[in-house]
């Protein structure tokens, strides 16, 4: 055992729903979905009073439970740091949704399909209306979900040289839209979050149909915010 894997115990378990256990299968199955491909996107877990976050820069669906990083959430120092790996870019960025939002996972991904929806519009936000699959939204201000006859909107922030700089303007958009659970990056892709790991998960999935659903009906001339054909 190398320097700072003195906390073992934080992160090995037989359990698979382990936190630590849990980051490694996700990125494999996010990476299958073309989420977090060339090290590019992942996912942060927060349990009771600690934040699991994986390592820089690093094949994500290759990440062991050796490689996660433990910090405690009151104090925000690191209670275990594999050595010669950094902490996930996206930190300060995930952090965000955890303090902000009570957040209990927040997944970054590189969709092409979340990238494209930031490129249809020279706008702040990307909208979605009358397609089932909003119903899986959440919606704080109702204490509910969306409904099929409401209009989704997602903000969009703008992208910086480097992942932390977007910290300011991500929690920008959070002040300023209260009822969403996802921040899209223009040119990068999204952060999404959920109260629990699963929550997150659906609605990453969730949105991610909304977003490649939306490609195709631009590429069909429809407006994927517009009213149902006939019903105007
Ligand atoms: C393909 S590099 C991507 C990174 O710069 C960043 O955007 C990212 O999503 C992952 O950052 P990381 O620090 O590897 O967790
Ligand atoms: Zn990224």
């Amino acid at each position: 055992m190398g320097q700072g894997n003195s906390h073992e115990g934080l992160v090995f378990s037989k359990d698979p729903n382990h936190p630590a256990n849990l980051i490694c299968s996700l990125c494999k199955n996010f990476y299958t979905l073309g989420w977090v491909t060339g090290t590019g996107g992942g996912i942060s877990i927060r349990h009771e009073s600690h934040v699991y976050l994986a390592p820089s820069g690093v094949q994500k669906e290759r990440i062991t439970p050796r490689d996660i990083f433990v910090m405690d959430f009151p104090t925000k120092t690191y209670l275990r740091s594999p050595p010669s790996l950094k902490p996930s870019a996206c930190t300060p960025l995930f952090m965000a949704s955890f303090t902000k939002r009570n957040a209990g996972a927040c997944i970054h991904t590189h969709s092409q399909a979340a990238v494209l929806c930031t490129l249809l519009t020279k706008g702040s936000t990307w909208s979605v209306a009358n397609v089932e699959q909003i119903k899986a939204i959440p919606r704080p201000s109702t204490g509910g979900y969306y409904g099929f006859f409401d209009k989704l909107v997602i903000p969009i922030i703008e992208n910086t040289a480097h992942e932390e700089d977007l910290t300011e303007s991500l929690e920008k958009a959070i002040d300023e839209y209260p009822d969403t659970c996802a921040v899209l990056v223009r040119r990068h892709g999204v952060y999404v979050w959920g109260d629990t790991v699963w929550k997150a998960k659906t609605q990453a999935e969730s949105l991610d149909y909304l977003f490649q659903l939306a490609v195709e009906m631009v590429k069909l001339g429809m407006d994927p915010a517009g009213p149902i054909a006939g019903a105007e």
